[in-house]
């Protein structure tokens, strides 16, 4: 096991609160010009975004209706606020001019790519997102480059991280959890379909959408299964499973396990396999030593436990997720998140 610094150049620093690298340095390296894409030249385009004006989560995304025109360009689109900062570069509310259409565009500056040998990453993050259509799995209508920049073209979550909700509630109620577990266990079980392994399920990868769902985002860890990638590790482990720690081969079960610690950081507020140092994590997730809080009800305990094992094979298929009592009493079909106000009382 490697849980000190990795040997590559990919740096990638923790997210606030934990770290958690879980970098990938024998993916086959992709040239950046493999987006092929005419260059555009950059420019500011201004104008005001309003982002009420988004045309729903469901619908079909900005479309491009002059044939001639086959791709976008930065002059497509009027840029808002910016939304966040990334690793690689900034997200920004935009909306395309000729629909109107409210996306978000993240901005991934080339030349940070290259100095951090991830241009696998972006690439298969873009094949891979692109390609998926789920009500829980943010889209991807597209991508366009020029000199300097990649330009994403995201769906807007409208309320932002699942992360940042989750500091600024402290934890959530059992139904408010169970229905983020249904939704997300439904959108892994597509990608599972389409044999996307996601490898990196945490509440910093999952986005708020307009009607307070779940979406997944963040695909730049996922893998097409079957896969010979390996992951080489660094930094916190706290997702991670006892498989991927240990170097073995892994597969889709990785995204049950990464569903367990999601269930218990969400009624928890906390990680279960919290420690003061990577070895402590470690020895933790390696013999499954959980502690949970007395106001954990039985069902949710019974649950996380048939998620957090350390045979990959034994743990319980996601289609049983959803069958699972403490999910289908909590989450029954049609059950909705609830919406948040920051005035609302932490639990
Ligand atoms: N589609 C989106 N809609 C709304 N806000 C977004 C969207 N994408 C990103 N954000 C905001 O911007 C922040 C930074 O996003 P970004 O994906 O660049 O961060 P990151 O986790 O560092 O990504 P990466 O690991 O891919 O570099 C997010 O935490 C979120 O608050």
């Amino acid at each position: 096991m490697n849980i000190n610094k990795c040997s590559c150049k990919e740096n990638r620093p923790p997210t606030a609160g934990r770290s958690g690298c879980g970098c990938n340095i024998n993916a086959p390296k992709i040239p950046m010009d493999s987006f092929k894409v005419p260059a555009v030249p950059v420019g500011r385009p201004l104008g005001k975004v309003n982002e009420n004006k988004e045309l729903g989560s469901q619908g079909a995304g900005p479309a491009k209706n002059d044939d001639k025109k086959k791709s976008w360009s930065l002059s497509d689109f009027d840029l808002g606020r910016p939304l966040g900062k990334g690793k690689f570069g900034n997200v920004y509310l935009a909306r395309e001019k000729e629909s109107h259409y409210v996306v978000a565009l993240k901005v991934l500056f080339k030349s940070q790519i290259l100095d951090s040998e991830i241009e696998h990453q972006v690439r298969r993050e873009v094949e891979i997102q692109c390609r998926l259509r789920h009500p829980n799995i943010l889209r991807m209508y597209g991508y366009f480059h020029d000199e300097k920049r990649i330009y994403l073209i995201l769906e807007y979550a409208k309320h932002g991280s699942m992360y940042k909700l989750l500091k600024e509630r402290e934890r959530f109620d059992e139904k408010t959890v169970a229905i983020y577990i249904r939704d997300l266990t439904k959108a892994l079980v597509y990608c599972h379909a389409k044999k996307v392994i996601h490898r990196d399920i945490k509440p910093e990868n999952l986005l708020i959408g307009h009607n307070w769902e779940l979406k997944i985002a963040d695909f730049g860890w996922s893998v097409h299964s079957p896969s010979s990638r390996r992951m080489t590790l660094c930094g916190t482990l706290d997702y991670l499973s006892p498989e991927m720690i240990e170097g073995k081969p892994h597969n889709y079960a990785v995204d049950i396990w990464s569903l367990g610690v999601l269930c218990y950081e969400l009624l928890v507020g906390l990680p279960p396999f919290d420690a003061k140092d990577s070895h402590q994590t470690y020895r933790k997730i390696r013999y499954v030593i959980i502690k949970y809080p007395d106001f954990i009800s039985e069902k949710a305990k019974d649950l996380m436990g048939k998620l957090l094992v350390i045979n990959p094979e034994q743990r319980l298929p996601l289609i049983n997720v959803l069958q699972h009592p403490w999910i289908t009493e909590n989450a029954p079909e049609g059950a909705q998140p609830p919406a948040f106000n920051p005035e609302q009382k932490q639990l």
